[in-house]
Formats: structure tokens, sequence, C-alpha cells
């Protein structure tokens, strides 16, 4: 039997048009838009093609968006001080700075420098910390996207035994941590499950794998999980968004289709519901700082 489809495009779409009608519904009151800035440095394609696909998304749903092309050879100094404008101009609400950035500056001077209440990723420590001590400010928007992608579509986290692969602090960490915490009034998108991390120093991958009633797959690695890694009939979310010759390819082996009970395509899947949360937390960000 072929796995059910853990529709990301559809989701998203469905809660874009929620969002959008949030968005109207503060401009009949006479509220400024939701502003989005993307600071995109350097040329690589893909991440050209995401920050596209975001600003599009902004704009589809009536959020204020602009997006700052710096080139490859950026500075440090003229990085920090885009962010410092940003940070400071009243129609930006959200700020996000895309990763990775090049080599000649430190991603984490710039992800500190963007002000903690218009950090939209929630790569800030401050937010971090938030987030990780049950008291979110923003929730991340790749591993919120994941829990909405599993529970929208009825599956169920509390008590389950969740494994991630990868540990990243943009996916693997922040997906664990959400999955394994409490869900509370403060704190809604919290999985109460029980949830194992495992990377490349995992012993007997495939057997703690198999575990999982659900599986999460962040590890970047093109059909890294093959159908003897997953239990029969479990939910396998597949993260990897991996542009091999310009086709977009999962950590998902295909074969996986017919061992698993519920699969996230790619494209299609995760993808679609990350922007959908990045629309969501700037929304969030106008009502945190504007009312
Ligand atoms: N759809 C979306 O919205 C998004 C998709 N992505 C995609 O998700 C994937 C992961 O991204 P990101 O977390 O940034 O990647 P990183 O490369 O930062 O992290 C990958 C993690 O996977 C682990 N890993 C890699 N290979 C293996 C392996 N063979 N076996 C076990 N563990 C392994 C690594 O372990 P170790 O720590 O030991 O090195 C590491 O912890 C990529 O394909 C990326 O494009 C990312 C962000 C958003
Ligand atoms: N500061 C920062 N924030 C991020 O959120 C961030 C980042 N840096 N760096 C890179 C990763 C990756 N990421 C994706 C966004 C959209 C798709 C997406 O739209 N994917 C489509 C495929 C692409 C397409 O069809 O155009 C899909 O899966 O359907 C994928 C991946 C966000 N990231």
């Amino acid at each position: 039997m072929a796995a059910q489809r853990l529709d990301g495009k559809a989701l998203a779409a469905t809660m874009r048009s929620e969002i959008a009608a949030r968005v109207a519904e503060r401009a009949r009151a006479g509220k400024r838009a939701p502003g989005l800035a993307a600071v995109l440095v350097g040329e690589d394609p893909a991440s050209q093609q995401y920050v596209k696909n975001k600003h599009k998304a902004c704009q589809d749903a009536g959020l204020a968006t602009t997006v700052h092309r710096l080139s490859a050879s950026t500075t440090q100094a003229e990085l920090l001080e885009l962010v410092g404008r940003l940070n400071a101009d009243p129609a930006v609400h959200g700020i996000l700075v895309q990763l990775p950035l090049p080599k000649q500056i430190d991603d984490g001077a710039i992800i500190r420098a963007v002000s903690p209440n218009k950090d939209v990723d929630c790569f800030h420590p401050e937010n971090v910390g938030l987030l990780m001590t049950g008291y979110p400010r923003f929730y991340p928007c790749t591993p919120h996207g994941v829990l909405q992608l599993l529970t929208r579509n009825g599956i169920a986290l509390a008590g389950k035994e969740i494994v991630v692969l990868g540990r990243s602090n943009i996916v693997g960490k922040p997906v664990a941590v959400m999955l394994m915490q409490k869900a509370t009034a403060t704190n809604p998108a919290a999985g109460d499950a029980t949830v194992t991390v495992a990377h490349t120093r995992t012993k007997n991958l495939a057997d703690v794998c198999r575990r999982a009633d659900v599986l999460i797959a962040a590890a970047g690695v093109p059909g890294v999980i093959t159908p003897d890694m997953v239990k029969p009939g479990a939910a396998v979310v597949d993260v990897g968004t991996n542009n091999v010759d310009g086709r977009w390819l999962g950590d998902v082996h295909k074969d996986v289709e017919s061992v698993a009970g519920w699969l996230s395509p790619v494209p299609g899947g995760v993808g679609p519901m990350t922007i959908t949360m990045l629309l969501y937390n700037t929304l969030d960000a106008a009502k945190q700082i504007d009312g």
C-alpha cells in the first residue's frame, strides 16, 4: 500500500489564506501592513530561489516585503550596517538574513545583531533560549512547519517515539526541542513525544530509525532514508531539499513510499510550510510591535 501524502503545498495554501484574511483585517483597522525584509548576500541559486518564493508568498498574502540583494564580496561591517537600519525601520517587523553567508562574514555575529523582536527566523540566542525554556516569542519556521504538517493531518504526537535525523541549529535541534516539549496554553506547538536525535556518530542508525512512529529526515543527503530504516506504517517527514542538477531531491528514498503510512513529498512538503510559518511569524511580529 502506498503511503498517504502529507501535502504541504495544500496545507500551506489553506494557512496562507487564513493569514491573508488576518492581514486584511488589520488593514481595515488602519494598521500598517506587516513588513518583512529579506537579505540575500551573494548569488547562490538555491538561496535565490528560496528568497524569490518567500517574496512572492508575502506579496500574495498582503504583506509588505522588500528584498535587499548584496554582492558576494559584502563585508561584515556593511551587512551589520544594513541590519541596524532594518532594526530601526518601523515599516519592518520581520528580518530574515538568508543563510549560509559568504565566508568573510560571521553568521553568529549577524544573527545576534538582528533585533530579537524582529527575528522571524527564531535564530537569535535570546529567542532560542525562550523556545528552549518553554516560553517562545517565535517558533522557528521549518520546525513549526513540520509540526503543523503532522498535526493538521491528524497525526497525534503525544507519547509517540519520534526520531530526528540531523542536529543543526536550523532544523534538527529546534524540531527535536519542540517535539519533546510539554504542550501548554503559552506553548501550543509542542509534541509531548519521546524524541531521539540521530547524526553522523549514531551507531546502528537503521535500528534507531526503525523505532520511530514518526521519522523526521533533515540530513541533507539525498535518499539517505531507505525502506529498511522505516517502521511499517510510520509517518515520515522529508525536510531535505537538495538541489541536484537543477532538480529537488529529498533525504527519503522513493521506495519508502511502500513502507511508510504517511510521507511528505519534495518538492511540495516542508518547503511551502516553512515559507507559510515565516508569514505567520511576520504577522505575529507586527502584532507584538504595533499591537
Ligand atoms: N524545506 C525547508 O524549509 C528546509 C530544508 N532544509 C534542508 O534540510 C536538510 C538539512 O539542512 P540543515 O539542517 O541545514 O543541514 P546541516 O548540514 O547543517 O545538518 C545536517 C545534519 O544531518 C546529519 N547527517 C548528515 N549526513 C548524515 C548521515 N549520513 N547519517 C546521519 N546523519 C547525517 C549531520 O550530522 P553531524 O552533526 O554529525 O555532521 C547534521 O547534524 C538540507 O537538505 C536542507 O536543504 C533546511 C532548512 C529548511
Ligand atoms: N535565514 C534563513 N532562513 C531560512 O528559512 C532558510 C535559510 N536561511 N537558508 C536555507 C533554508 C532552506 N529554506 C527553504 C525555503 C523554501 C523552500 C521551498 O520553497 N522548497 C520548495 C522547492 C523549491 C521550489 O519549488 O522553488 C518545495 O519544497 O516545494 C525550501 C527550503 C529556508 N531556509
